[in-house]
């Protein structure tokens, strides 16, 4: 993995443009994801760990929006059922091309990986394979709020018995004295790993419009109304959660 620091905001911008997941996140996109997401590390290994129980003999383990194929890469490590293939998918042309690379070299280095295939593909027009895992790693939050329904439907019925959908989000909270509390923290987080204020500034600038995290009770809702039967948050640190919905 590219081990480039992530200075992207250090300089002064004369206007932030939106975020996008271009070829200069790809080249610091490690460093950006484990300094701006607390717990991210723990989040990744264990979504293996909780893969391993939900995967079912001879069925697709799905990777929403895999980046460079961290979460793919810990399905692999852990899934140990017969059959089971991953499939990581990201509409970014630059992390999709990397991500083949990364995975490559993976296979070249380790027997009996479970075999996966990187498709560059819109989630929101993909149709899901009858699947046991589907895991969705900060990436909802990237979704038009108003998509968001049709698209955990759609994911709910591709999904098998005995199956689970994994979704991890940074939260939002309607309690204003948490909200405040919590971004704060987060914020003291980013300052610990080495971001400038101005750093900060730039990003919270470029990612407001294309970033819209929901509460964790607007998640439930409509998990629910999606058709999953059960939602179990397994893990939260700060504002950043992650739940298994079951089918
Ligand atoms: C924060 S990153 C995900 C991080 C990654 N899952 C991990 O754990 O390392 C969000 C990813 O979702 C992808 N993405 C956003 N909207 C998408 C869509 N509609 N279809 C496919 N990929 C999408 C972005 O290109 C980006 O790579
Ligand atoms: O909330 C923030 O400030 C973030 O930087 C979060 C976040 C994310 O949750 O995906 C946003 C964009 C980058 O991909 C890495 C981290």
């Amino acid at each position: 993995m590219s081990k480039q620091p992530d200075r992207l905001f250090a300089q002064p911008l004369e206007q932030v443009p939106d975020f996008v997941f271009n070829e200069d996140v790809v080249q610091v996109f490690p460093d950006m994801i484990k300094r701006s997401v607390p717990g991210y590390p723990t989040i990744v290994e264990n979504l293996g760990v909780l893969a391993a129980r939900f995967a079912q003999p001879n069925s697709a383990l799905y990777d929403l929006g895999a980046s460079l194929g961290a979460v793919t890469q810990a399905l692999r490590r852990h899934v140990r059922t017969d059959g089971c293939r991953v499939i990581a998918v990201d509409n970014s042309a630059a992390m999709v091309e990397r991500c083949r690379q990364y995975l490559t070299a993976q296979d070249s280095m380790f027997q009996e990986l479970l075999p996966v295939q990187v498709l560059e593909a819109d989630i929101l027009a993909l149709p899901f394979e009858p699947a046991s895992v589907v895991a969705m790693n900060f990436t909802l939050q990237f979704v038009a709020p108003e998509q968001r329904l049709e698209l955990l439907g759609r994911i709910r019925q591709a999904l098998l018995p005995g199956g689970a959908l994994i979704l991890s989000e940074k939260l939002r909270f309607t309690d204003a004295h948490e909200q405040d509390l919590l971004n704060e923290l987060h914020l003291d987080f980013k300052r610990a790993n080495g971001y400038s204020e101005l750093e900060i500034a730039q990003k919270r600038s470029a990612i407001e419009n294309v970033m819209k995290p929901d509460t964790l009770e607007t998640h439930e809702q409509r998990l629910r109304a999606a058709g999953f039967s059960k939602v179990v948050p397994w893990f939260q640190c700060l504002n950043f959660a992650s739940l298994i919905a079951l089918p």
